[in-house]
């Protein structure tokens, strides 16, 4: 049967969309590879499954291009809000993610607003692989450890332009102190209430922007007294704004709607 999907980008952080509202989809690796494709399919950094809500208006889930699954995206989470904004013509909504109910608001500037919930500080939570500080973590470069639903861990440098970002991404992703995996960013502190960010994303991949390692970052920096706790993160795709609240960690910046298409029976039969 035919599929429809939407292509959608949060700063560059792209994405297909698959409503599978009130439907029964049903996806696997293979065919999330085959649709990651840039060149036989799509093409996106995750996939992202919106499922009816189970007492919220919307359920998500997190695909990675490789296959693999995620219990958190920022950046996706703000493209879905905003689809499910459109439907049902509010300003706030819920939606149910891995790690709970997350709530999302449509801002007066048409950007979308969305409360991450509260940092996970403790190694178990992460994870790590053993029970340690989360902040040194005792490998080069000095690191800190938040999870926030998805692992992240964070280096502060003096200037992210100097970073090896393939090499570097590529080896922390995979370090043994994260049972998991992890995205691993680097980034710089402007002044107190600026940092600019690059990314590693868990999946092997470089991306423009995530939305839940802008959060981690900013977390990592209030907690090592760097900046305070309301910080603009500049990432290559644009800008976040990050706001750590006793409520929750909370993330605002532009969504776009690039297009609409459907997959062909012949391209869903041979992925399967
Ligand atoms: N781009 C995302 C993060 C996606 C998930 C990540 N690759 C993982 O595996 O944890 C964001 O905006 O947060």
């Amino acid at each position: 049967m035919a599929m429809r999907f939407l292509k959608m980008h949060g700063l560059g952080n792209d994405f297909v969309m698959l409503d599978a509202r009130g439907q029964d989809v049903r996806l696997s690796a293979p065919l999330v590879r085959a649709i990651g494709d840039r060149h036989r399919g799509v093409g996106f950094d995750q996939l992202i499954v919106l499922r009816d809500g189970d007492g919220a208006d919307v359920t998500l889930d997190f695909w990675n291009a490789d296959g693999s699954t995620a219990g958190a995206c920022g950046n996706g989470t703000r493209c879905a809000a905003r689809l499910v904004f459109d439907d049902l013509g509010t300003d706030r909504l819920t939606l149910r993610t891995e790690r709970g109910l997350l709530q999302a608001e449509h801002c007066a500037d048409g950007r979308i607003r969305v409360n991450m919930g509260a940092p996970e500080l403790t190694w178990d939570r992460v994870p790590l692989a053993r029970d340690i500080p989360l902040d040194p973590l005792p490998l080069d470069g000095s690191p800190a450890a938040v999870g926030m639903g998805n692992p992240h861990c964070v280096f502060f440098v003096e200037d992210v332009a100097q970073v090896d970002l393939p090499t570097l991404g590529a080896r922390f992703e995979h370090d043994p102190l994260f049972p998991e995996r992890t995205n691993v960013e680097f980034v710089q502190v402007i002044d107190r209430s600026t940092l600019r960010m690059r990314v590693w994303e868990r999946g092997g991949m470089i991306t423009q922007a995530c939305g839940s390692g802008a959060c981690a970052v900013a977390v990592a920096a209030a907690l090592r007294g760097l900046t305070e706790r309301t910080v603009r993160v500049i990432l290559d795709g644009g800008p976040l704004d990050i706001d750590w609240r006793e409520d929750g960690v909370w993330m605002t910046g532009e969504t776009a709607l690039t297009f609409e298409g459907t997959f062909s029976d012949a391209f869903l039969a041979g992925a399967a």
